[in-house]
């Protein structure tokens, strides 16, 4: 069977129906998205072998958006979230996109850095010069760390070596940009950067202190491109607010805030999905989002088209991976790999960037028309239903009375609860 990210029905279906639905979608075993299943997937020994101290394992929701074409290809995609609508809201602006064909992406080379800080230089001009002419010493240097890595046709690209002017001092910081291929790259380039950190200081004449990478990615960026029809969205003037939304966006950080907290819904759901670094990527996003101004802004721009409808863009650093970190060691962060039918690192940047388009444009849209109430507060209103104690089968009553009445809160989700038992019992 052709895979499709158009699942009739899925949300009316129970969790385990829901399960085979996505696995036949994805022309996929089931067995490969077992792990779903939360009485297989992370177990107690695992985790102790994870983090530290371990007591316990905390349930996240996994969610799977509907609807995705990106670059061609249909796309189901796994989103783990605590928050209400989200999953909903993906898949509603790729079903939009999808008029249009989808998501196009493209990304740079999977280029990370590393920061070597040089302290107590005297000349530190005469540093970074010396520094730049022993590249191909520290390149070798770096790149027999690593053997394997250079095997995979990764390794150093180059070296960089930048003056920081601080409070204390100038410091001389080299950079190794390394091209990570399918790793996140954390660890590959932290040794580099502590194999050289000895030499590079000998090199500019002082002494070595912080060898890290910096998850200002900004060599690793990835980009996701949509065309909203018009027509779809209601017409030239939905189109015209939308930009006008956007625009505040760009212009006034209290929104872009907000606007780039809309963008990360979509984007943390598929890195912790995929058992990837959540913050390094939010502080590669939020390191992106400022300008070369200094002002922080949106990382998202929309624009009307020369045909009338909206084409959303989105860039920004995707620092994530596929063979290290917990994506190999959770078992559903594996299936949810496998759902994506991903092989390499940039395809699943890629997606991430076209979810966080898809994410920002669905809430843009919401905003820009009725407002995010009605959407967001109707699913969000099962979790107040269940809040204040509803069980399974009283949830879709409270919900729909919630909705009518349009006061999604929970005093008055008491109130509708205490009336249908009342009624029950009488
Ligand atoms: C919520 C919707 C999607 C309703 O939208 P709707 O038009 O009422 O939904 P619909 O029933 O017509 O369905 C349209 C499509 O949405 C999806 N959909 C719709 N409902 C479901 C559901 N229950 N379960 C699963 N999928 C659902 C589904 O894909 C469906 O198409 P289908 O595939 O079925 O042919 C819409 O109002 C929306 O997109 N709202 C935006 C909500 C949002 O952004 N939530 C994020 C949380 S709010 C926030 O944190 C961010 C914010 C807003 O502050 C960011 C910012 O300010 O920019
Ligand atoms: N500031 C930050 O963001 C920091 C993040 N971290 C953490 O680092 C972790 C991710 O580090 P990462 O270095 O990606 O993970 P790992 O070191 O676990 O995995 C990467 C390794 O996988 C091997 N490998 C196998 N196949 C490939 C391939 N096709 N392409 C590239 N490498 C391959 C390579 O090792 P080999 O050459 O030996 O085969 C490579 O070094 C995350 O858990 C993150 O939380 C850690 C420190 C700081």
């Amino acid at each position: 069977m052709a895979r499709t990210s158009r699942i009739q029905g899925l949300r009316d279906l129970p969790v385990e129906a829901r399960r085979k639905a996505a696995a036949e979608a994805a022309a996929l075993d089931p067995a490969r998205i077992a792990a779903f299943d939360p009485t297989r997937g992370l177990d107690e020994s695992a985790a102790d072998h994870m983090i530290e101290n371990v007591v316990g394992i905390l349930g996240v929701p996994l969610g799977v958006a509907t609807n995705f074409v990106v670059n061609g290809a249909e796309m189901l995609v796994p989103m783990a979230t605590e928050e209400a609508s989200v999953v909903a809201a993906a898949s509603n602006a790729a079903k939009i996109a999808r008029v249009h064909g989808g998501f196009t992406t493209s990304s740079t080379a999977p280029v990370m850095q590393a920061q070597v800080q040089i302290v107590g230089v005297n000349d530190p001009e005469a540093g970074r010069v010396r520094l730049l002419e022993a590249r191909d010493e520290l390149i070798e240097l770096a790149n027999a760390q690593d053997e394997k890595l250079v095997e995979f046709g990764g390794g150093v690209r180059d070296v960089a070596v930048r003056l920081v002017h601080s409070r204390v001092g100038t410091y001389v910081v080299a950079h190794l940009q390394v091209d990570v291929r399918d790793a996140m790259g954390a660890n590959a380039v932290n040794t580099m950067a502590e194999a050289v950190a000895a030499r590079a200081g000998e090199i500019a004449g002082g002494r070595p202190l912080l060898r890290i990478l910096t998850n200002k990615a900004d060599l690793r960026l990835s980009r996701a491109r949509a065309v909203f029809d018009a027509d779809t969205l209601g017409g030239p003037a939905v189109v015209d607010d939308i930009v006008h939304a956007a625009a505040l966006a760009e212009a006034d950080p209290y929104r872009a805030a907000t606007h780039n907290k809309g963008i990360m819904n979509g984007i943390s759901a598929v890195v912790l999905a995929t058992g990837n670094d959540t913050r390094a990527v939010e502080a590669g996003a939020h390191s992106h989002a400022v300008s070369d101004s200094g002002r922080y802004t949106s990382l998202s721009r929309f624009e009307k088209d020369a045909d009338g409808n909206v084409v959303g863009t989105l860039e920004l650093p995707m620092p994530v991976g596929l063979v290290g970190g917990a994506t190999r060691v959770h078992p559903v962060a594996q299936a949810a790999v496998a759902l994506l039918g991903v092989r390499t690192a940039a395809q699943l940047a890629e997606i991430i960037t076209a979810v966080g388009l898809a994410q920002n444009f669905a809430a843009v849209r919401a905003l820009a028309t009725e407002g995010i109430q009605r959407g967001h507060m109707s699913l969000h209103a099962r979790n107040i239903a269940t809040t204040v104690g509803a069980t399974a089968a009283e949830v879709p009553a409270v919900v729909a009375r919630l909705v009518a009445d349009r006061k999604v809160r929970a005093d008055h989700a008491e109130k509708i609860l205490a009336e249908l038992r009342g009624k029950s019992r009488s």
